[in-house]
């Protein structure tokens, strides 16, 4: 069996592919102090609690952020005998090389969301993630990630309103009724729902115009259910869609790579 770990800024994601389905998904704070003991002692501890025959011979990791790969590593050789296939190291061959300019290094995510998106939708697409940042990848015909756009998150956009003025309070994001807020708490819900509303509007039909051919929208991350509710932003929403590329990078890795 495969464990996919997806290490974001915030969360890190494990979740367990049996060939055909995942058993169980599992999520905990991003932490590059954690120790690969204190990840099994987790890990071990959840798939316990829901009651899963896990016998886990692969491992593949996408991480935004380099210093957790590191005890992931130790995690994976010390607890499953395995040295792990890591999304963006020269061992891990990718289906389709993004075409980026020379000497950029793409966030693994971004290119583990263009395969799983091309694998179940083909080419010319726009993958939205809304995690700590809100990124827009860019599918060419080919598969190939072409590039994209880096927004600030929405949570980020929320904590920096809260941190930089002294009389606004930390507010959660929520899906508001109305546009015109009658208290501050209402006030920056409408403004960072609806300013994000229109960020996703906008960046999406200029892509579109840039790109000249038709394209489907893909929406996932933590924070993209708020967002398919009430406005229609995207064709699908998939929240398995990071997963699901690790699965595709492995296999094609299995057939192809350098081991
Ligand atoms: N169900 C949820 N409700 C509200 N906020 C959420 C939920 N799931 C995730 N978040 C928040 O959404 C943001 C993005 O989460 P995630 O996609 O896990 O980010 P990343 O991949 O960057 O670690 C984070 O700020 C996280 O706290
Ligand atoms: C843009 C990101 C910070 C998004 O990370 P996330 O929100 O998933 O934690 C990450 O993909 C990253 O660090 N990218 C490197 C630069 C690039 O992709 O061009
Ligand atoms: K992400």
């Amino acid at each position: 069996m495969l464990l996919c770990i997806d290490c974001g800024n915030t969360n890190t994601v494990f979740s367990i592919w049996d060939g055909e389905r995942f058993l169980c998904t599992l999520r905990t704070s991003t932490h590059h102090a954690r120790t690969a003991d204190a990840y099994f002692t987790w890990y071990s501890t959840l798939v316990k609690h829901y009651g899963i025959e896990a016998d886990i011979t692969d491992v593949i990791i996408s991480s935004t952020v380099p210093r957790v790969v590191f005890n992931l590593r130790v995690f994976s050789e010390r607890f499953f005998g395995c040295r792990p296939l890591v999304v963006g190291k020269p061992d891990c061959v990718l289906p389709h090389p993004p075409r980026v300019d020379q000497g950029t290094q793409v966030g693994p995510d971004r290119l583990v969301n263009a395969e799983g998106a091309f694998d179940r939708h083909g080419g010319d697409l726009i993958v939205v993630d809304f995690g700590t940042a809100t990124t827009f990848d860019v599918v060419d015909t080919d598969g190939a990630y072409i590039g994209g756009v880096i927004a600030p998150g929405v949570n980020l956009s929320l904590e920096a309103l809260h941190m930089a003025a002294a009389a606004l309070p930390h507010v959660d994001i929520t899906t508001p009724e109305k546009v015109i807020g009658t208290n501050t708490v209402a006030c920056i819900q409408s403004g960072i729902f609806w300013g994000y509303v229109g960020l996703v509007r906008e960046i999406c039909a200029r892509i579109r115009a840039e790109h000249a051919r038709p394209m489907k929208t893909i929406a996932t991350g933590g924070l993209a259910p708020l967002f398919q509710q009430n406005v229609d932003l995207f064709d699908y929403l998939e929240e398995d869609l990071t997963m699901h590329g690790l699965t595709v990078i492995h296999a094609y890795n299995k057939e192809n790579g350098a081991r």
